[in-house]
């Protein structure tokens, strides 16, 4: 577990980050906002890689302050913008990595083939595509089975096959590991523990995603013509997607039907997202 205790963090005298009381647990914590409202700058502090500018983080091991050493050995962390030796193989890193982390080499090769890397294993990794590069990050913050593991945007670059892969194998280390992942696209992640929202910085929502999709507004669906609108016009649009013959596959949020042709459909975790961040409860 990780506890955050009355946890504030600014940039150039503007308080970007504030948590008063939050424990994160096992499991995989899906953490989602807007640009700019404090997911990185969460997921740094988490990582010990940024420290708080009041309040405490403090880890199953104690306080960064007396266990910072230990504490980082068992965290594995990819920022959004993580940058590999380009002049390596993935090989000779993650061996490398499994030195530094007092890891078993064995963890290298097959962590290499969990993620579909053992074919471009001895290629140097700046020839490596973006999503090759991205799956590799993963592999290295997953050497030495870390207790805390901390992914900005992890499937920034995948296909959506490797995102499945991925997604499989993260759901499976979180039955032992506390995982946080910032995302924008919530599609992937209806399997999560938790749901922690953030709202300019604060934790707006923090809870299951069966909580999280109760909202008080219904989901509606329809495919309609494109002029239909004129007939709800109370009712907030999410999706218009091209179905063919000029008609449009509506989702819509209210309280009521909209209308003839829309039938009611489960909110999802992205449904619910859109509801409570532009207030239209
Ligand atoms: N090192 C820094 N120096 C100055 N301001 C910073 C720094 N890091 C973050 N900020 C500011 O803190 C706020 C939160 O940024 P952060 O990157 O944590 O948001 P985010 O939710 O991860 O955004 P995004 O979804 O765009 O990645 C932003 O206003 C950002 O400009």
């Amino acid at each position: 577990m990780i506890r955050l205790h009355r946890v504030s963090r600014s940039y150039e005298g503007q308080i970007r980050l504030q948590a008063d009381d939050l424990l994160l647990s096992t499991g995989l914590t899906l953490l989602v906002g807007r640009n700019g409202s404090g997911k990185s700058t969460l997921l740094r502090l988490l990582a010990t890689a940024d420290f708080p500018d009041a309040g405490e983080i403090s880890y199953r091991e104690g306080s960064p302050r007396e266990q910072l050493p230990l504490i980082r050995s068992r965290i594995g962390y990819v920022p959004s913008d993580v940058e590999l030796h380009e002049d390596m193989t993935p090989l000779r890193l993650l061996k490398y990595m499994c030195l530094l982390k007092g890891a078993d080499p064995v963890q290298a090769d097959r962590l290499l083939g969990e993620f579909e890397l053992l074919d471009v294993n001895r290629k140097r990794i700046g020839t490596l595509s973006q999503g090759m590069q991205q799956r590799l990050a993963i592999c290295q913050a997953l050497l030495g089975s870390p207790r805390y593991l901390l992914l900005d945007e992890p499937l920034n670059y995948l296909d959506s096959f490797q995102r499945k892969a991925v997604t499989r194998i993260l759901y499976r280390h979180a039955r032992s590991c506390v995982i946080v992942v910032a995302a924008h696209e919530l599609s992937e992640w209806n399997e999560a523990d938790q749901l922690l929202w953030l709202d300019e910085g604060r934790p707006a929502f923090y809870g299951t995603p069966q909580l999280w999709r109760q909202t008080t507004l219904r989901v509606w669906q329809g495919i309609l013509p494109a002029d239909a609108r004129t007939s709800w016009k109370e009712a907030y649009v999410m999706v218009k997607k091209p179905i063919g013959n000029n008609d449009l596959q509506w989702r819509v949020f209210g309280r009521d039907c909209p209308g003839p042709g829309f039938e009611e459909v489960g909110t999802t975790i992205e449904d619910a997202y859109f509801i409570r961040s532009r207030r239209l409860e």
